[in-house]
């Protein structure tokens, strides 16, 4: 199971150059927590702050309780075993096969043998659906597959803790619905702590159970997604709408004479160019894939926020009511879905399949294959095994090709 990762106070500076003061904020266990905010306002700081790589002037950061913050640096290397980390561009070994890639860890940080590398090498192949591609080099495959390939190498240590670093960038809508759809999907197999920094507002919206959000130095807010979404504050409700006119500027904060000047164009009409949708409409969560288990922080999320609900604004209080009941609902129509599948499938002798990205994936209803199409999708077929309902890969190692015959 995830462990909680509780930052307390933190502060960090580069020089004179203050990046963020006082934060303070509980990933809880096993939950996926987002953490968005302007570019420069210091995300992937953070990231590398909770990994120790990079050392806050002030505050602690207690995992597993370790304050690593404090800690001598062989206590730090244990802990580090924990995390799982996917950084922005992948960070892969551009000299390395996908394979060497993602053994890296296993080989620096075990002392498994070769044959044991390999079988879980392959399964975190198979469950980021890149079997086929393990001997090819990152610069012949497409940057989704990359983003994919780190993924994998960031699962190979069992992690409790997994820290993504915008895993969306460079991706097409479509592939970034893959990998977040994925990480829902790691989530519920193994139940680890998840924390996503990203600008991605779709993410941010049906993703995490918790989102955050830092500006001017400071964590703005940290709790419920349902929390933000609603938020009245001006840079979240700008930052949601990707406006130009509100506190967050180009390069740093607007002084208040541009800010004037900015509510008169808008008196007058005037656009910032963002979108006008409605974000205290709250989107469903995604749901882990049909065969997948059940997502074990579900339960201790609704705990904890049911617990703190009379502490949040009622609008918060009135969307999460609101989204746990539309959650329901989907989760009892996937189940039913899921278990006909099972029977029709069970009644033909068969075994039945489901895809890693229900989003955007269609299905046959003849074959229950399912044709992702595009050579960056998953491209080969995932069969859920009805008995210990964990992800089998049937390799049909063609790369590019999809699964429907
Ligand atoms: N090792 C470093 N030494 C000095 N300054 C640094 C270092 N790393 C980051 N910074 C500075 O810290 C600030 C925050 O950078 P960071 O990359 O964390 O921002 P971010 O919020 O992740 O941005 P983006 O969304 O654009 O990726 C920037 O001004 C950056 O120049």
């Amino acid at each position: 199971m995830g462990v909680e990762v509780s930052v307390e106070g933190l502060t960090k500076s580069f020089g004179s150059q203050n990046i963020w003061r006082d934060v303070t904020l509980t990933l809880p266990e096993g939950e996926v927590s987002a953490l968005l905010g302007p570019s420069g306002t210091g995300k992937s700081v953070f990231l590398k702050t909770l990994i120790g790589l990079l050392h806050p002037e002030q505050g602690s950061v207690i995992i597993d309780g370790t304050d690593i913050t404090k800690c001598s640096a062989k206590e730090l290397y244990e802990i580090r075993k924990l995390f799982g980390v996917l950084f922005q561009d992948g960070a892969l070994f551009g000299s390395m096969s996908l394979y060497d890639n993602i053994a890296f860890p296993l080989r620096e940080h075990t002392k498994k043998k070769e044959h044991e590398i390999r079988d879980i090498v392959m399964e975190k192949i198979d469950l980021v659906g890149l079997t086929g591609a393990e001997d090819k080099l990152p610069g012949e495959i497409s940057g989704g597959m990359r983003k994919r390939a780190g993924l994998a190498r960031a699962l190979v240590l069992d992690p409790q803790i997994i820290l993504c670093d915008e895993p969306d960038s460079g991706l097409d809508p479509v592939r970034t619905a893959y990998i977040s759809q994925l990480l829902i999907d790691i989530n519920a197999q193994i139940d680890a702590t998840i924390l996503i920094v990203t600008h991605n507002i779709n993410i941010a919206r049906t993703i995490p159970d918790n989102i955050g959000m830092l500006f001017r130095k400071e964590l703005v807010m940290f709790g419920p997604r349902e929390q933000l979404l609603t938020s009245e504050q001006p840079v979240v409700k700008q930052f949601l709408a990707g406006d130009r006119f509100g506190p967050i500027g180009m390069s740093e904060e607007k002084d208040e004479a541009v800010q004037k000047q900015e509510e008169a164009m808008q008196a007058a009409g005037i656009s910032g160019g963002g979108t006008k949708e409605d974000f205290t409409e709250i989107i469903p969560q995604v749901q882990p894939n049909p065969g997948m288990p059940e997502r074990k922080a579900v339960k201790r999320h609704r705990e904890r926020v049911m617990a703190m609900l009379h502490t949040l604004p009622p609008q918060a209080q009135e969307a999460i009511l609101r989204s746990m009941e539309e959650e329901d609902r989907i989760r009892a129509e996937s189940d039913a879905h899921a278990s006909n599948m099972a029977g029709g499938n069970a009644a033909a002798g068969g075994e039945w399949t489901a895809a890693p990205a229900g989003n955007v994936a269609v299905a046959d209803a003849k074959t229950d294959v399912i044709d992702y199409g595009g050579s960056d999708a998953p491209t080969e077929q995932w069969q859920t095994d009805p008995l210990t309902k964990r992800g089998q890969h049937a390799a049909d190692g063609n790369e590019g090709r999809t699964t429907q015959e």
